[in-house]
């Protein structure tokens, strides 16, 4: 099988805010019709990547390549409407803003409205939105043009989960139309179902591929007991603490657990910041 084509690409991207890294030499590829999720914890650099990406962060070294804006569809981490004017204004004035007109312009918004769930809510003010419902109009706004590069920041973020199916339905069928996707996102269980992942801790790569690849490349054991050995390599899972052992070989009798990846992204970044103290 040949490998889809690359609609973006960042190649060894290094980015720092004076003397603060938040991109240190990564390579991402976001290939045609697929999702790339981007995840890790708070300033793990998610949204430092989309910016290069759009081009609102030139990297210090390394390079973007990228569609044109125009065939761009970005959600950022901000509101992403505006306030002041209602659901169905703010589709027309990015549509507008695309050259879309007439009946293409009522179809497509119509159709984004319809898919984003915000049917009964089509002709109020955004301001007066729930924050889910917000996030959804700002997704659907980022796709109306049908971008080839769509990015979207956290947009899944303070959605209900009821609107996290809205919302996945609505980024599966921008990826099934042959966008090529790439999102950063909290939801660790969301993030297993994109096609391809990026684990970001530090600006690092720690990780990368699809879920499979990304359990396979995962090397180490972790365990489950109710009081860890070692509890600065621990962390609460239900009741119970998981125990990350890098090398293999537990020093302790406690149950062997399958890692998700939720274990797998703590247990990385644990073992760069026990590398790498932070300065
Ligand atoms: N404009 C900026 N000026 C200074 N520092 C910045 C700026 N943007 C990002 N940073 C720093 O770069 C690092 C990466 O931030 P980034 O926002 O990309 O992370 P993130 O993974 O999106 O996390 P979060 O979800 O908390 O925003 C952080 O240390 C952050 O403080």
């Amino acid at each position: 099988m040949t490998a889809p084509t690359a609609i973006a690409t960042a190649r060894s991207v290094s980015v720092s805010f004076g003397d603060r890294t938040a991109l240190d030499d990564v390579t991402v590829e976001v290939p045609a019709g697929q999702v790339v999720a981007l995840v890790g914890g708070d300033g793990a650099g998610k949204s430092t990547l989309l910016r290069a990406f759009v081009g609102e962060v030139g990297p210090d070294s390394g390079s973007i390549s990228a569609p044109t804006k125009h065939e761009i569809g970005f959600l950022s981490a901000g509101p992403g409407s505006w306030a002041a004017l209602t659901v169905r204004q703010n589709l027309d004035l990015v549509g507008g803003i695309y050259g879309l007109t007439g009946d293409e312009l009522v179809d497509r918004r119509e159709g984004a409205i319809d898919r984003a769930g915000l049917r009964v809510a089509a002709d109020r003010l955004a301001s007066a939105l729930s924050g889910g419902m917000r996030r959804k109009l700002g997704a659907a706004m980022a796709m109306l043009h049908r971008p080839r590069l769509l990015v979207l920041d956290e947009p899944s973020t303070g959605v209900d989960p009821v609107s996290r199916i809205d919302l996945w339905r609505m980024i599966s069928e921008a990826a099934a139309d042959g966008a090529a996707v790439v999102m950063s996102t909290t939801y660790l269980d969301e993030a297993e179902r994109a096609g391809n992942l990026v684990v970001l801790d530090g600006g690092r790569i720690l990780t990368q591929g699809s879920y499979d690849e990304v359990r396979t490349a995962f090397t180490g054991v972790i365990t489950a007991a109710d009081v860890p050995v070692r509890p600065e390599w621990s962390w609460r899972r239900g009741r119970r603490r998981h125990e990350y052992w890098a090398q293999g070989s537990p020093d302790t009798d406690a149950q062997t657990v399958t890692p998700d990846l939720e274990d797998i992204v703590i247990a990385l970044s644990m073992s760069r910041r026990h590398e790498e103290p932070a300065s």
